[in-house]
């Protein structure tokens, strides 16, 4: 038996003969136990050894002992960040609240509920309201009663999504995001929003770049979302209908697309919050003072690497369950942590430049070979690939099947519209077409690498790595074949930030200054020995690149020495016509700038061309110096 101090005076009794300790809180005088768990359990990455404190949980409600007197054990994106020490670690995971947690609090509120004679009232109002979903998979009052809403965080085509603290008593528990789907009485409705728990229940294990959900359930609640009178207070009793309530992961950056849009290229300033508008503005007039007014805007290398390698990271785990996203967009993309420019832009660690992406959405998401729903439905169309678009305006259904199945390829297709979007801050389509339209400009649509390097440098964004418009070229391949697969973007990625340091910027910024092909020196860094060969990934552009580089020089070379050896050619045979003496030094010279002219582009070639015509004047000279 072992004794130690804990938390808020506590002591800690433990005892490892019956693998359980208990907490003595003298202050509160409350007593709690605490039972080890099975190591044979600990099948969550995150977890630490079974030796460790933190593998004690309350036998009752699985709740895990706090292991680090307040903090719970750092994941992979609360490490990130305490590193960039920019934020406090996420509100959700103050508590580590295990995966039966909220199943067990509502298996308990239901039991208490059934005695309840108001909350029974409450459950007959809803069996006799004569929804198609059975009574008993209601839980009335969940929400209410552990649930407090803090704020709207956005809206979707499905529903709203909340900002709301998990509470027991008086007692905040945590903040997380909750999704409320109205369902009413559409029974196809509720199988399709389900859809997106189910997929998430198919991962195993606590991803690093997936929304951890940690609850479902069904309630009768106001169809609209929430409303407020002028002085704050809730509005209530405006209908209430069955209504889907998805637990989520609180992501306190927001979305990828308002931190682009907002944050990074301060686009639309006036719809920032004051306080954020008075900031940009005492920041704008000290960038005026340091004279750094003409200051380039949008990301840098390592944080778009950092953004593409964390969703690439969440798809190859989709996909390694044979999950496809389906609507991967930059509003589903969502930042763990918020995006402070200063403390980012000037980050030294290359896995602190950027906030961590979680996937999040998965509404749309489908089993690979499973057939899609041919209602027209896709997802975001400007980010959907080309060939699983249905043609025409979306409103008439076609008898025959004119259109693809979803691929995981079609993710992928997804990605690079994203790397485009992140790099430029818009998306390559005009913004008022019409579906039909649209559509027709997706189909057509070809990334032209040359092009958009020149459009990056008119619009004097920040410099970047070259590579970048590679793998958007090859994400947005029409070709799906020629796309890679996640795994593979992924590493390329990772060999990428390997090789990249903090002064790539600058490197790239001189490079982009002088006009010869700056990417050349690139691809002698990504080929040094120290990094795995390119050839190894299938993303190979670099090489293939090179490849044409050569080549477009080869040609050239060739076309300059025709050029020249083409007035030599006639003069020569000019020459010997009129020569009287066929001597070998004639033939040598016609050999010599034959095989020059046929030559490849080397300096060898150049050298027998100076040759021939050494040899060309010492046959006029001959011509004309001989004596008669
Ligand atoms: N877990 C979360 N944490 C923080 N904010 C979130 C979370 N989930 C969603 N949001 C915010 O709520 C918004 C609406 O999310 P939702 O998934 O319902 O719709 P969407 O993806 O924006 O649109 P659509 O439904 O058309 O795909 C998001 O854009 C995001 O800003």
């Amino acid at each position: 038996m072992s004794l130690v101090p804990y938390r808020e005076e506590s002591l800690i009794l433990d005892d490892p003969t019956s693998q359980s300790l208990i907490i003595v809180n003298p202050t509160s005088g409350t007593l709690s136990y605490f039972r080890q768990i099975d190591p044979d359990h600990l099948n969550d990455r995150s977890r630490p050894p079974a030796t460790s404190i933190a593998t004690f949980i309350c036998p009752q409600c699985g709740t895990e002992i706090d292991a680090t007197n307040c903090r719970t054990i750092p994941n992979h994106s609360d490490h990130r960040r305490s590193r960039s020490g920019s934020e406090s670690i996420s509100s959700s995971s103050r508590i580590n609240l295990p995966g039966r947690y909220f199943q067990l609090l509502q298996k308990q509120h239901q039991h208490t509920n059934s005695i309840s004679l108001s909350d029974t009232l409450d459950h007959k109002e809803t069996s006799s309201s004569g929804f198609f979903i059975p009574p008993d998979l209601f839980i009335p009052g969940y929400f209410h009663k552990f649930f407090k809403t803090l704020s709207l965080l956005g809206n979707g085509a499905r529903g709203s999504v909340y900002k709301v603290v998990h509470k027991i008593g008086d007692t905040d528990l945590g903040v997380f995001a909750l999704k409320k789907i109205p369902i009413g009485n559409d029974m196809v409705w509720f199988q399709k929003c389900i859809r997106e728990v189910k997929a998430l229940s198919a991962l195993t294990h606590k991803s690093a770049n997936l929304i951890t959900y940690n609850h479902v359930w069904l309630e009768m609640d106001d169809s609209c979302g929430l409303v407020r009178t002028a002085d704050g207070t809730s509005e209530a009793g405006v209908g209430k209908i069955p209504c889907l309530f998805i637990l989520q992961q609180f992501c306190e950056g927001g979305n990828l697309e308002d931190c682009i849009l907002r944050d990074v290229f301060d686009k639309f300033p006036d719809l920032a919050p004051i306080d954020e508008r008075k900031q940009r503005f005492r920041m704008k007039r000290k960038e005026k003072m340091e004279h750094l007014g003409s200051r380039r805007v949008g990301l840098n290398t390592r944080q778009i690497i950092s953004i593409l390698r964390d969703i690439s990271r969440g798809l190859h785990e989709l996909h390694d369950i044979g999950l496809i996203h389906r609507d991967l967009k930059p509003s589903n993309c969502l930042l763990l942590q918020k995006f402070n420019k200063e403390a980012y832009n000037s980050a030294e660690d290359i896995e602190d430049c950027f906030p961590t992406i979680v996937i999040g959405d998965l509404g749309e998401s489908q089993m690979e070979g499973e057939s899609r729903t041919a209602t027209g439905a896709t997802g975001t169309l400007e980010f959907t690939a080309p060939e699983v678009i249905i043609p025409g305006s979306g409103g008439q259904k076609s008898l025959r099947k004119d259109y693809n199945e979803y691929t995981f390829s079609a993710d992928l297709y997804s990605l690079g519209m994203i790397c485009y979007f992140i790099v430029f801050a818009e998306l390559p389509f005009q913004t008022q077409l019409s579906i039909s339209e649209l559509k027709i400009n997706i189909k057509n649509f070809q990334f032209n690498k040359k092009e958009m390097i020149e459009k990056h440098k008119r619009l004097k964004l920040k410099p970047i790595d070259l590579k970048i418009f590679d793998i958007m070229e090859s994400l947005l391949s029409p070709n799906v074949a020629r796309r890679p697969r996640a795994k593979d973007v992924e590493k390329f990625l990772d060999q990428m930030l390997l090789s990249s340091t903090v002064d790539d910027d600058r490197i790239f910024e001189e490079r982009e200054e002088m006009t010869e092909a700056p990417q050349e020196s690139f691809v002698s860094i990504m080929d040094a020995d120290d990094c795995i060969p390119i050839s190894d990934y299938p993303l190979a552009l670099p090489q293939r690149e090179e490849k044409e580089n050569e080549h477009s020089r080869e040609t050239s070379n060739q076309q300059r020495s025709i050029k020249i050896m083409i007035p030599i050619f006639f003069l020569t045979a000019f020459i010997l016509n009129f020569s009287e003496s066929h001597t070998y030094l004639n033939y040598l010279t016609l050999f010599l700038i034959g095989f020059s002219i046929r030559g490849t582009a080397t300096d060898n070639h150049l050298i027998l061309s100076i040759l021939g015509i050494i040899f060309l004047f010492l046959i006029t000279g001959k011509i004309y110096l001989r004596p008669n």
